[in-house]
C-alpha cells in the first residue's frame, strides 16, 4: 500500500462497545443489558434509557462519516460523548489514540477547544453580536491575541462566501447565510475534528441543497475529519463517504453508499431505500 493511501486510512476517531444508559441506576441497566435483556424489557424493569446500546466502529482521518437514523435513535447522544458533553456509562472513545472517555474535566475541556468544533442545527450563533465577533469567539475562548482572530475570522467568512458580513448582525441574515456564520466559526479555530449535529435541517430544501454542495466544496479544500448526523437518506447518500444507520441505539448497518444499496442489511434499511427509489420514480 502506498504511503498516501495509507495516510488516508489513519484511524482519527474510535468508538469500542460504546454504551450509554440514562437514569440513576445505570449500572444495575447495565447488569441487565450485559445478561441479554432488551431495550425495551431494561426500560419497563429499571426505567433506566439505553441510549447507545454497544456501539463500535472507526472513523478515518478526513473522512465525511455520516450518522443517520431517525428520531430517538440516539445519533444526538452519541454526538454528546464524542463532544465530551457526556461520559459513556461503559466502553472506550478513542481520539488521535488517547480514550476520551476515561479523562479528566480539565483535559475534556482542553480536547474541547483543541480538538473539536460543532455545527449545530440551530446555528446556536450570539444574537447580539456581529457575524466577525461570532466567527472569532471560538478563538477568543482559545486565548488567540484579537488581531490575529480578526484576520483569521476575515479569512474563514471569505472561504464561506461572507465576506462583507462581517459587520451585521446574525437577525440581517437569512436561513442559510446564518449556517455558513456557524460553519465559519467551527472552521476558524483549526480543530481537526467537526462535528456537525444535523446542521442543514432547519433550512429549506433548495438552501438545504446548496449547504450540502457547500460543505462538499469545502471538504475538497480542507481535508477535516467530519461526523456529520443527520435523519435524511438523501443527505447521507449524497454527502456522506461512509454511512452508519442506527436504529434503537445500535448501529444497523455501516458501509458506504454503494455498499448500502447493494447489500442493504434487512427490512429496515430496505424500507429506506425504498425512499431513494420512489423520489427516483417521481423524477422519472
Ligand atoms: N437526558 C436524557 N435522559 C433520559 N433519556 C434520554 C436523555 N437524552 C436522550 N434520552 C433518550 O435516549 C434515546 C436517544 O435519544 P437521542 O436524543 O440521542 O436520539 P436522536 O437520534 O438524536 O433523536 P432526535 O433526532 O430526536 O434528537 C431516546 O430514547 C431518548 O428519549
Amino acid at each position: 500500500m502506498s504511503e498516501t493511501i495509507k495516510k488516508e486510512l489513519e484511524t482519527k476517531i474510535e468508538l469500542q462497545h460504546l454504551i450509554k444508559i440514562y437514569g440513576n441506576q445505570p449500572h444495575v441497566a447495565l447488569k441487565l443489558f450485559r445478561e441479554g435483556k432488551t431495550r425495551d424489557d431494561i426500560l419497563k424493569l429499571t426505567n433506566q434509557v439505553v441510549s447507545i446500546a454497544d456501539i463500535s466502529l472507526k472513523i478515518n482521518k478526513g473522512e465525511l462519516f455520516v450518522i443517520m437514523g431517525l428520531s430517538g435513535s440516539g445519533k444526538s447522544t452519541l454526538v454528546r460523548c464524542i463532544n465530551c458533553l457526556i461520559k459513556p456509562t461503559s466502553g472506550h472513545i478513542y481520539i488521535d489514540g488517547e480514550d476520551i472517555a476515561h479523562v479528566n474535566e480539565t483535559r475534556m475541556r482542553e480536547l474541547r477547544l483543541s480538538k473539536i468544533s460543532m455545527v449545530f442545527q440551530q446555528f446556536g450563533l450570539f444574537p447580539h453580536k456581529s457575524v466577525r465577533e461570532n466567527v472569532e469567539y471560538g478563538l477568543k475562548v482559545r486565548g488567540i491575541k484579537p488581531v490575529l482572530r480578526r484576520e483569521k475570522a476575515q479569512a474563514t467568512l471569505t472561504l464561506v462566501g461572507l465576506e462583507q458580513w462581517g459587520d451585521y448582525l446574525p437577525s440581517s441574515l437569512s436561513g442559510g447565510m446564518k449556517q455558513r456564520v456557524g460553519l465559519a466559526r467551527a472552521l476558524a479555530t483549526d480543530a481537526e475534528i467537526l462535528l456537525m449535529d444535523e446542521p442543514f435541517s432547519a433550512l429549506d430544501p433548495l438552501i438545504r441543497r446548496e449547504m450540502q454542495d457547500e460543505l462538499l466544496r469545502l471538504q475538497k479544500e480542507l481535508h477535516k475529519t467530519i461526523l456529520f448526523i443527520s435523519h435524511d437518506i438523501h443527505e447521507a447518500f449524497k454527502i456522506g463517504a461512509r454511512i452508519a444507520v442506527m436504529k434503537d441505539g445500535k448501529v444497523v448497518q455501516l458501509g458506504t453508499p454503494k455498499e448500502i444499496i447493494s447489500q442493504p442489511a434487512n427490512d429496515y434499511i430496505r424500507a429506506f431505500l425504498q425512499d431513494i427509489y420512489d423520489s427516483k420514480a417521481i423524477l422519472g
